[in-house]
C-alpha cells in the first residue's frame, strides 16, 4: 500500500516472472472519463525493450481494466488493472538462484524472507513499475481535468548535466533528454558503459505545471515530504531534491528566498513549495538513480550458503534506469497530487461546493 492514501489507496501485484503484475487504485471521484487509449500511451512510454538505451526484454504492457470503469466513466468504485507478463524467459536467471547480484535486493530479500523469487528479482524487480505508471495516468487523467500537467526529463545522464530545461524536447527524445544539445554526449555515455559491460546513474527532473496553493498538510503530511516519500519508493532512487534542493544549503538567505509580487514569486528556488504546501508556482523535484545494479563485469559476491565467488551475470537490463525510471517519477508525482487535492476538498468548502455542484 502507498504511503500517501489518504483519499487515494493504491496497491499493486505481482512479480517480473509470475503471471501477471497490476494494481488496484481506490477512491477515484466517480465520473471521471477513463481514456483508455492514454492509459496505454502512458504504459507504452516506460515499456521495456523500445530501444539499446534500455533492457532487451521486449514486453507490450497492454493494460486491462477489470473493474470500476463502466461505459468510459470510473464509478467511484475500486479500479483494478492488469498487465499479462509475456516475455519472461526465467531460465536465463538460474545462474543468480544461489549467489545476490551486488547492488540488487537479492541479499536483503533472502535475509528478510528466507525465501526469494530469483527470476529476475521477483517483486523487486522495477517491472511492477508499469502497474505504477497505469495507477498515474487515471491520477493525470483527474489533474488534466483541473489543468495540472505532470512533465519530466532527464537533466543528467553519468554526471552530464543538461543545460537547457526543454520539457517538449524530453518528449521527442529516446532518452527523454531535456536538452537537445547534450542528447548525443549522454546517449554515448549510456552506450559506452553497456559495451563495457557496466552502467551509469541519472537524474530526472520532474515539473508539476499548474497545481494550486494549499495542497499539503502541516506539519506532519507536508506535500515535500509526501512527494519526496513516493519518489524515493521508486527502484533506484537514492536521492530526491525539491527546488534547489543540496545547493540552498550552500548560498545565503538573501539568494534563496524567492520574492514575491502581486503576481506571485518572482523566482522559484522553493519549487513551489513553503511549509509543506503547495504555493501556487511550479513543483519542482530532481529524482538520482543509481546506476542499474545488474551489469555482466564480472563481480566479487557470496552465496546462499555464504561462500565467496566470482561471478558473471546473465539476463537483460536497463543500463540507465533513469531513462524509464523519469515516467515512473510522473505517475507517482500524479498520484501525489491527485490525492493532495481529493484531501482539500475534504477541507476547504470551496473545494467542496465545486466538486458537488
Ligand atoms: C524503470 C527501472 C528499470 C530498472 N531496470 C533494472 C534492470 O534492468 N536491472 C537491474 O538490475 N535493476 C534495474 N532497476 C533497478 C532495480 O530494480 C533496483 O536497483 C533494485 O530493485 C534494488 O533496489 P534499490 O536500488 O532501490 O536498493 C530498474 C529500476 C527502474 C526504476
Ligand atoms: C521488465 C522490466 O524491467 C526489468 C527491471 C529489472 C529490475 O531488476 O528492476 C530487471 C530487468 O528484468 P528482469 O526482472 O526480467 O530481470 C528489466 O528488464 C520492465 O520495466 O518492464
Amino acid at each position: 500500500m502507498n504511503s500517501f492514501g489518504q483519499k487515494l489507496k493504491f496497491s499493486t501485484f505481482g512479480e517480473s516472472h509470475g503471471v501477471a503484475i497490476g494494481c488496484l487504485l481506490d477512491g477515484v471521484p466517480a465520473g471521471l472519463c477513463i481514456d483508455e487509449t492514454y492509459i496505454q500511451n502512458e504504459l507504452d512510454r516506460r515499456k521495456p525493450g523500445k530501444t539499446e538505451f534500455e533492457t532487451a526484454r521486449k514486453e507490450e504492457d497492454k493494460v486491462e481494466i477489470l473493474s470500476g470503469v463502466f461505459e468510459g466513466k470510473s464509478t467511484g468504485t475500486p479500479i483494478a488493472m492488469v498487465i499479462y507478463n509475456t516475455n519472461q524467459k526465467s531460465k536465463d536467471y538460474s545462474n543468480i538462484k544461489d549467489v545476490f547480484r551486488p547492488g540488487h535486493a537479492d541479499f536483503t530479500y533472502f535475509y528478510k524472507y528466507g525465501i526469494r523469487d530469483y527470476r529476475g528479482g521477483g517483486r523487486s524487480s522495477a517491472r511492477e513499475t508499469a502497474a505504477r505508471v497505469a495507477a498515474g495516468a487515471i491520477a493525470k487523467l483527474m489533474l488534466k481535468e483541473l489543468n495540472i500537467e505532470v512533465l519530466s526529463g532527464i537533466c543528467e545522464v553519468d554526471g552530464i548535466k543538461s543545460e537547457q530545461l526543454d520539457y517538449e524536447a524530453a518528449k521527442k527524445s529516446v532518452i527523454y533528454a531535456l536538452d537537445a544539445g547534450k542528447e548525443q554526449e549522454q546517449k554515448d555515455a549510456i552506450i559506452r558503459a553497456k559495451n563495457d559491460h557496466d552502467s551509469v546513474g541519472g537524474v530526472s527532473r520532474v515539473l508539476v505545471k499548474g497545481a494550486p496553493k494549499g495542497l499539503g498538510q502541516p506539519l506532519y503530511y507536508k506535500l515535500d515530504a509526501i512527494l519526496a516519500d513516493a519518489m524515493m519508493g521508486i527502484n533506484a532512487v537514492k536521492a530526491v531534491e525539491i527546488g534547489d534542493g543540496v545547493l540552498s544549503a550552500s548560498v545565503k538567505g538573501s539568494q534563496n528566498n524567492d520574492a514575491i509580487r502581486t503576481n506571485g514569486f518572482v523566482t522559484n528556488h522553493s519549487g513551489g513549495i513553503l511549509g509543506g504546501i503547495s504555493n501556487g508556482e511550479d513543483i519542482v523535484m530532481n529524482v538520482y538513480f543509481k546506476p542499474t545494479p545488474s551489469i555482466f563485469k564480472e563481480q566479487k559476491t557470496v552465496t546462499t550458503k555464504n561462500e565467496e565467488v566470482d561471478f558473471s551475470l546473465k539476463g537483460r537490463h536497463d543500463p540507465c534506469v533513469a531513462i524509464r525510471g523519469t515516467i515512473v517519477c510522473e505517475a507517482m508525482a500524479a498520484l501525489v497530487i491527485a490525492d493532495m487535492l481529493l484531501l482539500n476538498m475534504g477541507s476547504y468548502m470551496e473545494g467542496v461546493l465545486k466538486y458537488y455542484k
